[in-house]
């Protein structure tokens, strides 16, 4: 059963269109990330999929349940974590999670005890009763994703739940990530512009001003815009050109100072260059596609530079 399906799921604004024509498909217990430049249509996306914006095309299911037809039925099954925190600052994590339960039924003790429990996934345990004002950037995001956990979804949403952190931070709250999914079973979806970070994810999907680009997993999506790219520094380059030419029957190239080859699995390839180059080597670099390239390949541009118009 899929986590989400979407079939020529799209919005349209007056004077703009957010999103058109989305096919997704996320297998449950997948990590999936949804990639893209501001406003390609990502918090749009994930709007639709929570039911908090109205789709003006297509259709889609959450967790097995229709956006438009049974909304109440997805909310019970999904976590949502905007951009925006919405913990109340001058009180506990235990307290906001437990008033936030207890706000939509739960008895005083289940909201405690789940509270407590979301926080110990978290590892924000130690700090439960702290007003969250102590708390840091990188914990206040975690607490958040805990606000998200606390009904148990099947599902849990973030948009953009590592951007502004420092690099620790990011690292911790992926790791955090990682047991959800492992121990858990829970689907993640979760929008991104840190290209590195979406390496983290099972599959992605690249957006890019309102339509899908790209989708696989990340080795797929690299393995599809080039091969590798194997670096030699040598004692004699043009001597090592001649010989991957002659001996391996590649091609090579001469560039900066580096004696360039490229080659489907480039780690497989050194014995034979070692070999061919007679020449003393004094350092060997393969460098793979990144998805820096991936974008690249498929927008004509990279993802820090603007989007333009969408319409
Ligand atoms: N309420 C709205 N009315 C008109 N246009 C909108 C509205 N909301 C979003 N848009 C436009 O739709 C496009 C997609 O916006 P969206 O916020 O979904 O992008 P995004 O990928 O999430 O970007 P960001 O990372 O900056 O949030 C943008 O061009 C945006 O200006």
């Amino acid at each position: 059963m899929n986590a989400v399906r979407t079939r020529g799921l799209g919005k349209a604004y007056r004077d703009a269109t957010a999103v058109r024509g989305l096919d997704l498909t996320v297998p449950r217990g997948t990590t999936f990330g949804f990639l893209g430049p501001n406003g390609a249509g990502k918090s749009t996306t994930i709007g639709m999929l929570c039911t908090l914006i109205r789709p003006t095309a297509g259709e889609a299911s959450v967790a097995g349940q229709d956006i438009n037809r049974a909304p109440h039925e997805v909310r019970r099954r999904i976590g949502l974590v905007t951009q925006e925190s919405t913990v109340d600052q001058d009180l506990s994590a235990i307290e906001n999670l437990s008033f936030h339960a207890e706000l939509y039924g739960a008895s005083r003790r289940d909201a405690r005890r789940r509270a407590g429990a979301v926080l110990e996934i978290m590892h924000l345990a130690e700090r439960g009763r702290s007003p969250v004002r102590t708390y840091s950037g990188g914990m206040r995001r975690r607490l958040d994703i805990a606000r998200g956990l606390m009904h148990e979804p099947e599902v849990l949403f973030l948009d953009e739940p590592t951007a502004g952190l420092d690099p620790h931070s990011r690292a911790n709250i992926w790791t955090r990530l990682h047991e959800l999914r492992q121990r858990q079973g829970i689907t993640i979806f979760l929008t991104t512009h840190y290209l590195e970070e979406a390496e983290n994810c099972g599959r992605i999907a690249v957006i890019d001003r309102g339509s899908v680009v790209a989708e696989g997993s990340p080795a797929d999506l690299k393995s599809t815009v080039g091969d590798d790219l194997v670096c030699l520094r040598t004692a004699d380059d043009a001597a090592a050109v001649h010989a991957v030419r002659t001996q391996l029957g590649l091609a090579a190239a001469l560039v900066n100072h580096e004696v360039r080859v490229r080659a489907t699995d480039g780690a497989a390839l050194i014995p034979a260059l070692i070999q061919a180059v007679t020449v003393p080597v004094t350092s060997v670099t393969v460098v793979k596609p990144s998805l820096d390239d991936v974008f690249l390949h498929h927008t004509g541009r990279t993802i820090g530079e603007p989007v333009g118009d969408p319409r």
